[in-house]
């Protein structure tokens, strides 16, 4: 659809582009990236015929650009500019309206019913029917933005050229606009050619981007190739942290601000925050710990500060158990946005807990543990606590590991057998949530073999152990 082939020039004081080469295919979703000027715009006005290039040359459908005319070019392509700017008070619907000029062939009285109705479809489809009596000059930054997005579309271009058309949308009309785009271009064969500052937007709706640095192509990929966290982290030299998306299979980039560097070197998360009641046990972190786990609030990957373990009463049965346990949070003065939260039928007294320490290292782990009969559900809790910054693979094999250790102890209190699968308890209930303080050294593993594998394996081993045999005296055992 479009062909850059070393494509070369700028302005009177210098050469901007410098051999820039791509194509752009039909019914693409193409994204434009780079630093603050590294020629983006320049780019954009060249592919728009706006401004002339010194060297190379750019096709459209097979045709150099330079031999259509500029009404030839209006109806094949629209540009909505960085700062849509209106010169004259006009109203909302006529500024639309001008949109319709290349398709007309004298401009005072040639309009038809088809013009009035493309007018009237795109004000609909960008949203500001409403305001189409107002003049332009009233509106809001986000609005004037949607008003020349709409004079764009009623051009009906084949071509669609933005630059950062989600500047001063809000949220919600920024993706209406992207999905909207999305749709055209895989339905009606529109080809989206776009600047884009937010990296994250471009990862979710283009389907390959181009990146600039310095007037030249570093890049021409898919947003996971393009995306990578070394090069946006080199080119925009800044720190970055490519993410997934937790909905599609898109890279996501996070910006990591500067430490404050506020805390406590030697911070540990020990038996002093630990609070051992009659109906719950308690965690309470100075500061949010990076948890994974599988509790009943805060389950999955995230960032929490207090941890929950209540204890119901045996015939406990709730049909919505996630919202009582968040309103139980509530009730007791827990933010649940904030909570890793557990239940348990196993009384608060019977749970095991103790400080591991190997040198520098050290984990905190807490274990409640009740019905460990073959015959009967399990339900063995596990918090385990680590006084380092643990890397993704790590919280893995944390959890890994901690399950071995856990299976071993049923192995030599019940017999061979019970921890696995088909042999043991009718169903197991049990959670496990890893904590990590993410301060001081890195740990890039947690397998058995590591010390910090090594660590876990030892605590586990001696936390389930306890709290079986605690829970075996207890008079709980002889009641369940
Ligand atoms: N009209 C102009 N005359 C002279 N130089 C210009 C002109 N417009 C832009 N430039 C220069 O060209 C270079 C590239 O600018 P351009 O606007 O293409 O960058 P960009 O990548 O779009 O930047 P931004 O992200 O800030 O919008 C910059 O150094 C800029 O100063």
């Amino acid at each position: 659809m479009i062909t850059v082939k070393n494509l070369t020039g700028g302005y009177a004081g210098g050469e901007v582009l410098k051999g820039i080469s791509f194509e752009v295919c039909e019914g693409e979703l193409f994204g434009i990236l780079g630093p603050n000027g590294s020629g983006k715009t320049t780019l954009l006005k060249m592919i728009s015929g706006a401004l002339n290039f010194r060297e190379g040359s750019i096709d459209v459908e097979g045709r150099p650009l330079t031999q259509y005319s500029p009404k030839q070019l209006a109806r094949m392509m629209a540009v909505l500019p960085q700062h849509g700017e209106q010169a004259f008070p006009y109203s909302v619907k006529e500024t639309v309206s001008l949109g319709r000029y290349a398709h007309q062939k004298g401009w005072f009285n040639s309009w038809h019913d088809e013009d009035e109705q493309i007018v009237q479809k795109v004000m609909e489809q960008t949203g500001i029917t409403r305001l189409q009596d107002k003049s332009i000059v009233e509106l809001s930054g986000g609005e004037k933005q949607r008003v020349f997005l709409a004079q764009a579309l009623a051009q009906q271009p084949r071509i669609l050229l933005l630059d950062e058309p989600t500047n001063h949308l809000d949220l919600s009309f920024q993706k209406e606009l992207l999905d909207l785009l999305k749709k055209w271009a895989a339905e009606e064969e529109l080809t989206v050619v776009s600047i884009f500052h937010d990296l994250n937007l471009a990862s979710l709706y283009c389907d390959r981007l181009l990146l600039m640095e310095n007037g030249e192509v570093l890049i021409v990929d898919t947003p996971a190739e393009v995306l990578k966290e070394e090069r946006i982290k080199k080119v925009y030299k800044t720190q970055i942290k490519n993410h997934p998306h937790p909905e599609i299979a898109k890279p996501q980039l996070l910006l990591v601000p500067e430490a404050d560097g506020g805390h406590d070197a030697d911070f540990k998360i020990d038996a002093r925050f630990l609070d051992v009641g009659q109906d719950r046990i308690v965690l309470q972190s100075p500061m949010n710990l990076r948890t994974m786990s599988s509790g009943i609030t805060g389950a999955g990957i995230g960032w929490h500060s207090s941890f929950v373990h209540r204890v119901v009463p045996m015939e406990y049965d709730c049909s919505d158990h996630k919202a009582e346990m968040a309103e139980y949070l509530q009730e007791n003065g827990f933010l649940p946005s904030e909570t890793v939260g557990m239940m348990t039928a196993v009384p608060a007294e019977t749970a095991s807990y103790q400080l591991f320490e190997d040198g520098d290292l050290s984990i905190f782990i807490i274990v409640s543990a009740g019905n460990t009969h073959r015959d009967r559900p399990r339900n063995i809790n596990t918090w385990l606590f680590i006084n380092g910054k643990i890397s993704e693979e790590a919280f893995i094999q944390s959890a890994m590991t901690a399950a071995e250790a856990k299976i071993s102890v049923l192995n030599e209190l019940e017999g061979s057998g019970a921890g696995s699968a088909g042999q043991s308890a009718g169903i197991s209930t049990d959670s496990i949530c890893i904590a990590a303080i993410q301060q001081g050294e890195s740990i890039a593993y947690a397998g058995t073999a590591t010390p910090l594998g090594k660590l876990i394996s030892e605590g586990i081993y001696t936390c389930t152990k306890e709290a079986i045999l605690k829970y075996r005296s207890s008079k709980a055992a002889f009641k369940h």
